[in-house]
């Protein structure tokens, strides 16, 4: 790599770090860095990212210092220079932020967002321009209430999924805003706009001296809008002339803007005008840049002036631009949460998980979306079963998903919700049934207790399965069709994709392939494992694209670019396809012969036994 070639920065606000990723343009990725919360900045007394409760607070409140994220900022930019990334060389720079989670800029923050003191950091200078001095995070559960008052609004929870993309969820910002606007009005006032984790980094990253006080404060991405039960995703033609949706398209829904703004009871609070004016423009092109590096970063680090800043959008369709899935391939997820992102063509909008648009899709092309599960009952609840029935041990776990996996005898099946879950709605408790000729019957425990490993790998992955059916079937289809395979391929990533048992596992259940990325090895010799942070990596994947875009060469679809890059990155690294590697993809486990069928057979009646479950006391 010469002197001069030009870098890209990814950015990932999460829960719990804010981490960097720093690109080439052929999209390899050099360094990473991070900034752990908790670990980093001990002064804020954060547990995983977040504030222990106080006495006032409302149960279920989880919430972040905003300075936090701010000081965080302050100490990401020393940690690059310290480790002498060549920040002059950044062309572009895109990030992502926690999904949900809302940032309250008061009346004075455009004033002091440009007229920065390079000399200072952010933390001494921008703590006035907060109305909030919190951040809500997205494991709040503390409005319930407001998430009623919008189901009701727009005719119950389907609805609003029509409407929306999900139906109401308590960490979604609008029944926050709602909260915020009830509990403290005169600060919702004081409120000059409101912005996601997301479009509050990419502020922060424009601010400095000087600048347009009118613009400084940038808006939201399309496809992070979609996590806010405000958006209207219809399309235009299916939007009844009754209902407006303001002047962009797509736009915010007015019925929900008048209900989260309070307009009917409080109309000195300005209503759903003002509330739109709070929130800004919705920007559709995310590879259209938002502006250049403020003169603080340019002054301070020496990022080169014409820098390029992209929207940011949410940590999770960052993620997903990390992979630029073909339709029928998804991202399974094996974190603390498990979670599956499904790329899609059409808009389905299901009470049950959310539909997002595309993150990078060019203004003038077709319906892209995807649609995102959510399983609180991922990692946490394999552990559990490790822990009771197999002594705390992954390999004799493994052993016992081998040992008892469904076959063509007696059947058994245990569903382990040890917190309320989110698929299926409310679901909790744990049962677990079992079918030797006549009928499914619940039962205590298994007759051999390794059977609970089996059990909760085929159920989790059952599940998965069977919502992905209904994802690729469609919105128009009422029954899901079972004895269809969803999908082609599966990326699975997050900690427990280390285990082959459970990868293996994914592929028999699914009757895919599993996948996981790779890039051109150090030495030159060959492909490693792709084990960056995907979430920064597909935000400077955008940053990328959009620069590459704003050069005046072809412009491609975000996937066909990514596509293309890597294949110009494998020949230039001098490294052909072919085995097990396709696409800069290496294919991890493919299902085993008879495998696939024992699954299919039973998924119809497991899903009615999961409806059964989900009725039990
Ligand atoms: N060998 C393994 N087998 C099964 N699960 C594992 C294994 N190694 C790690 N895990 C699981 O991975 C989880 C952490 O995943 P990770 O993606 O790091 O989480 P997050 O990013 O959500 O914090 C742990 O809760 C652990 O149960
Ligand atoms: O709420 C959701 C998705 O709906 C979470 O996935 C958040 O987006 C936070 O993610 P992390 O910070 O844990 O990565």
């Amino acid at each position: 790599m010469s002197d001069s070639t030009p870098l890209f920065l990814g950015l990932d606000a999460s829960t719990q770090a804010l981490k960097a990723s720093l690109l080439d343009a052929d999209l390899n990725v050099l360094s990473e860095l991070e900034v752990r919360f908790d670990r980093d900045l001990p002064h804020y007394k954060t547990t995983g990212g977040v504030s222990e409760p106080t006495a006032s607070d409302d149960a279920g409140t989880v919430v972040a210092p905003v300075m936090l994220y701010v000081e965080s900022l302050d100490m990401l930019a020393d940690r690059m220079r310290a480790a002498s990334w060549p920040l002059s060389r950044i062309h572009a720079v895109s990030a992502a932020g926690q999904q949900h989670a809302s940032v309250y800029f008061s009346r004075a923050a455009p004033k002091i967002f440009t007229t920065l003191s390079t000399d200072k950091t952010l933390t001494e200078q921008v703590e006035m321009a907060f109305s909030r001095k919190v951040v809500p995070n997205w494991q709040d559960s503390s409005t319930v209430e407001a998430c009623k008052a919008f189901e009701a609004a727009v005719g119950g929870a389907a609805e609003l999924a029509k409407v929306t993309g999900s139906k109401a969820h308590t960490r979604f910002t609008g029944p926050q805003i709602y909260k915020f606007r009830t509990q403290e009005p005169e600060a919702y006032k004081d409120t000059e706009r409101i912005g996601l984790v997301s479009s509050f980094i990419t502020t922060m990253l424009c601010v400095g001296s000087g600048g347009d006080e009118a613009t400084v404060i940038k808006g939201i991405d399309e496809s992070d809008a979609c996590g806010m039960n405000l958006l209207d995703m219809r399309a235009a033609s299916s939007i009844p002339s009754t209902e407006s949706r303001g002047n962009l398209e797509p736009g915010w829904n007015q019925t929900l803007l008048a209900l989260a703004s309070g307009e009917s009871e409080d109309p000195s609070l300005g209503g759903a005008a003002e509330l739109e004016r709070k929130l800004g423009v919705i920007y559709r092109d995310a590879g259209s840049s938002v502006g250049t590096v403020g003169s603080w970063w340019t002054q301070r680090y020496a990022f080169h002036p014409d820098c390029q800043i992209f929207p940011g959008t949410g940590d999770n369709p960052a993620t997903f631009l990390a992979f630029s899935l073909a339709e029928r391939q998804a991202i399974i997820s094996l974190g603390t949460s498990d979670t599956v992102m499904v790329a899609t063509h059409q808009y389905v909008p299901d009470p049950d998980f959310h539909a997002f648009f595309h993150p990078a899709r060019l203004p003038s092309s077709g319906d892209a979306f995807f649609n995102m599960l959510v399983y609180k009952s991922g990692s946490l609840a394999r552990e559990w079963v490790r822990d009771q029935y197999c002594a705390a041990d992954w390999e004799r776990f493994n052993a016992d998903v081998e040992k008892f996996k469904l076959d063509g005898g007696d059947k058994r099946t245990g569903f382990y919700w040890l917190r309320p879950e989110i698929i299926p709605s409310g679901a909790s408790g744990v049962h677990r049934y079992t079918k030797a000729g006549g009928d499914w019957e619940k039962t205590g425990e298994f007759s051999d207790s390794g059977m609970n490993a089996s059990a909760i790998l085929e159920t989790q992955f059952l599940n998965y399965r069977y919502r992905s059916s209904s994802i690729v079937a469609g919105p128009s289809s009422s029954v899901v069709d079972t004895n269809t395979l969803p999908l082609e391929s599966i990326y699975a990533v997050g900690g427990a994709s280390s285990n082959s048992t459970i990868t293996q596992t994914m592929a028999d259940v699914f009757g895919c392939d599993i996948v996981k990325p790779v890039q051109p090895a150090d030495d030159g010799k060959g492909w490693s494992p792709a084990n960056y942070n995907f979430c920064s990596v597909g935000a400077a994947y955008k940053a990328v694209w959009g620069w590459s875009r704003a050069q005046g060469g072809e412009v491609q679809e975000f996937d066909d670019f990514v596509h293309a890059t890597k294949s110009k990155q494998a020949k230039k690294a001098g490294l052909g396809e072919g085995g097990e590697v396709e696409g800069g993809v290496q294919v991890i486990c493919r299902p085993r012969e008879g495998r696939t069928k024992v699954y299919t057979e039973v998924i119809g009646e497991w899903k009615q036994l999961e409806e059964r479950a989900q009725n039990e006391k």
